[in-house]
């Protein structure tokens, strides 16, 4: 692979089943240049590995990892993505999240964003993508409260201490986190629930990504409730056991995601975008509906301020 640097981003989910599968007929551009801030990010043909063998005619499969040419270029987890889509429409989505966050990024001038939202809304999945397109870091809460309690996993710490624990804890991160800029941060999926976050979170920018409980459920059952407590009490299959959590989790919650600064509904995609399926719908068209909200939402506040 091309990775000259060794820096390699996973630019979208390996998700169930690894991939999307759109068919085409073409090959891709045999070049792509996307400047992101000060960092330049070139995708060529070098960095885009053909598998065609293991597919149908028209599917293939797109290994792809690029290289950073500055050092201090956001790096995400590394590993290269593996999937099967159509590759014209990919790079256009990928060129259009790239322009989308050149325009955006002058007017955040470097405030956080936090992305709230249910678990397994896609927070971490969308928020690696939008920290690569704006040159932020991404940090996961969760995972701060993991490394702040000695490295135990969340269901270790609510199972061992308990949920106030937890909570007392998250809260403490969020604030560390409200003082730092330039991170796109995934919040736990219950830190809408204390006022004070709010107020930490509301040093920058919050986004709900609003994704309805069905596909949460689905996506929650495919790989499992083990990582997540709060869905532990229910019984029946990997699916109901999901939904019925869920089911019980967001009644409670009720409108306080809505607090957010911005929302992205994944069926307001679905249904602009003409698919009928939200499972087709990929992160990273997720993510440039993101930045356009966080766009608008600027827009007004500067309106409001005019
Ligand atoms: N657009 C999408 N389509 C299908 N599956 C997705 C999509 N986005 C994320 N997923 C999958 O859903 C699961 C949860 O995603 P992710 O970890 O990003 O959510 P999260 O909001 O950070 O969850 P949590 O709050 O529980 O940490 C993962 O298995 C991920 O691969
Ligand atoms: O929705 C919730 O309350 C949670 C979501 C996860 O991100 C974790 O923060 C934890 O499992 C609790």
């Amino acid at each position: 692979m091309g990775a000259a640097s060794g820096t390699t981003s996973q630019l979208c989910p390996p998700w169930n089943g690894g991939a999307e599968k759109i068919s085409t007929k073409r090959k891709p551009y045999s070049f792509l240049r996307c400047n992101v801030g000060s960092s330049f990010h070139a995708l060529s043909l070098s960095d885009l590995e053909w598998r065609t063998s293991s597919f149908p005619r028209n599917r293939f499969a797109l290994s792809l990892s690029h290289a950073c040419k500055e050092p201090e270029a956001p790096a995400l987890e590394s590993g290269n993505f593996h999937a099967c889509f159509d590759s014209n429409w990919f790079l256009k989505m990928l060129v259009k999240l790239q322009k989308k966050a050149e325009e955006v990024a002058p007017y955040l001038t470097g405030c956080c964003i936090y992305l709230v939202g249910m678990m397994g809304s896609g927070k971490t999945t969308v928020g690696k993508i939008l920290a690569e397109a704006l040159g932020y870091s991404f940090v996961d809460s969760d995972k701060l409260v993991e490394q702040s309690v000695g490295g135990s996993s969340v269901a270790q710490i609510f199972s061992q201490y308990g949920e106030t624990f937890f909570r007392d804890n998250e809260s403490e991160e969020l604030r560390k986190l409200s003082l730092a800029r330039k991170q796109v941060v995934a919040t736990g999926g219950g830190s809408v629930v204390r006022p004070v976050n709010w107020k930490y979170m509301k040093q920058g920018i919050t986004v709900w990504l609003d994704v309805p409980l069905d596909a949460l459920a689905r996506r929650i059952a495919t790989v499992g409730t083990d990582t997540r407590p709060l869905l532990h009490f229910e019984s029946g299959d990997p699916y109901t056991q999901a939904f019925v959590g869920l089911f019980m989790i967001s009644k409670k919650r009720g409108e306080q995601y809505a607090n957010a600064d911005a929302k992205v509904s994944i069926q307001n995609i679905a249904a602009n975008s003409g698919l009928k399926d939200i499972a087709d719908i990929t992160s990273t068209a997720i993510a440039v509906e993101t930045l356009i909200q966080i766009e608008n939402h600027l827009r007004g506040r500067d309106e409001m301020f005019a």
